[in-house]
């Protein structure tokens, strides 16, 4: 793994995913928790997004204090797993537009097909953030960020919460541009494309569907 793709130390991220792999965590709890490791990783992927300095006014007195440089990038959510990561993402970006990638594999082929596609029309002027929070295969993703540079994203970056050794490589190769941040890199995907030891299906798990 070159240095496009990052595992953070941070054990807050680590104990809230160990809760989400718990087989006998329910739905409303993972829900949250998504969200959670959503506003967490959101704000690391961003730690470096350009700054400035803006003469302001304290209740005490002037200084110059850092604001963004640049406006905020486009949060993208492919569905469905995704909205889980987006509900946190907001809390730390809540001006961001949003954009939605509809995604699904195919069970058999492990191709994704796309049934939806709604991404703000201003996103050429900015960056933009996918969050999916399964990276296995890696073909949702390559799609996905594909789509979202062809809409003219400045630059783009990925954020997922279980990534597969296969998965990584293959959007490396893909997207060597494009920054990858991950809660943890697994073991290897098994037969039927799930990430071992994972998470399971994080859309289901995530809506309650099976
Ligand atoms: O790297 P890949 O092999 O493409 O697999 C990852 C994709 O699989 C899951 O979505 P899924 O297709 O299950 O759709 P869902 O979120 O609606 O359940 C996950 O949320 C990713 O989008
Ligand atoms: O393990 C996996 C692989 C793909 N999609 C999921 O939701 N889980
Ligand atoms: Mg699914």
């Amino acid at each position: 793994m070159d240095s496009t793709f990052r595992v953070p130390r941070h054990a807050l991220l680590r104990a809230k995913l160990t809760l989400i792999r718990r087989r006998e965590t329910d739905s409303a709890t993972f829900r949250r928790v998504l969200a959670e490791m959503g506003a967490i990783l959101t704000a690391e992927i961003l730690r470096d997004l350009p700054e400035a300095m803006a003469g302001i006014e304290t209740p005490v007195g002037p200084m110059d204090a850092p604001v963004l440089a640049a406006p905020e990038p486009c949060l993208v959510a492919v569905l469905r797993a995704g909205l889980g990561l987006l509900e946190g993402a907001r809390m730390v970006l809540p001006d961001a537009p949003v954009g939605h990638l509809g995604l699904v594999r195919d069970e058999a082929t492990l191709q994704a097909s796309e049934y939806v596609v709604r991404l703000p029309r201003d996103l050429a002027q900015r960056g933009a953030l996918v969050l999916d929070p399964m990276l296995a295969t890696g073909g949702s993703a390559i799609q996905a960020i594909a789509r979202v540079k062809q809409a003219g994203a400045t630059s783009v970056r990925f954020a997922c919460v279980v990534a597969a050794p296969e998965g990584v490589r293959a959007l490396q190769a893909a997207h060597p541009d494009v920054p990858i941040l991950s809660a943890a890199l697994d073991e290897r995907l098994n037969e039927h494309g799930y990430i071992v030891p994972g998470l399971g299906d994080a859309g289901d798990r995530c809506f309650g569907t099976d």
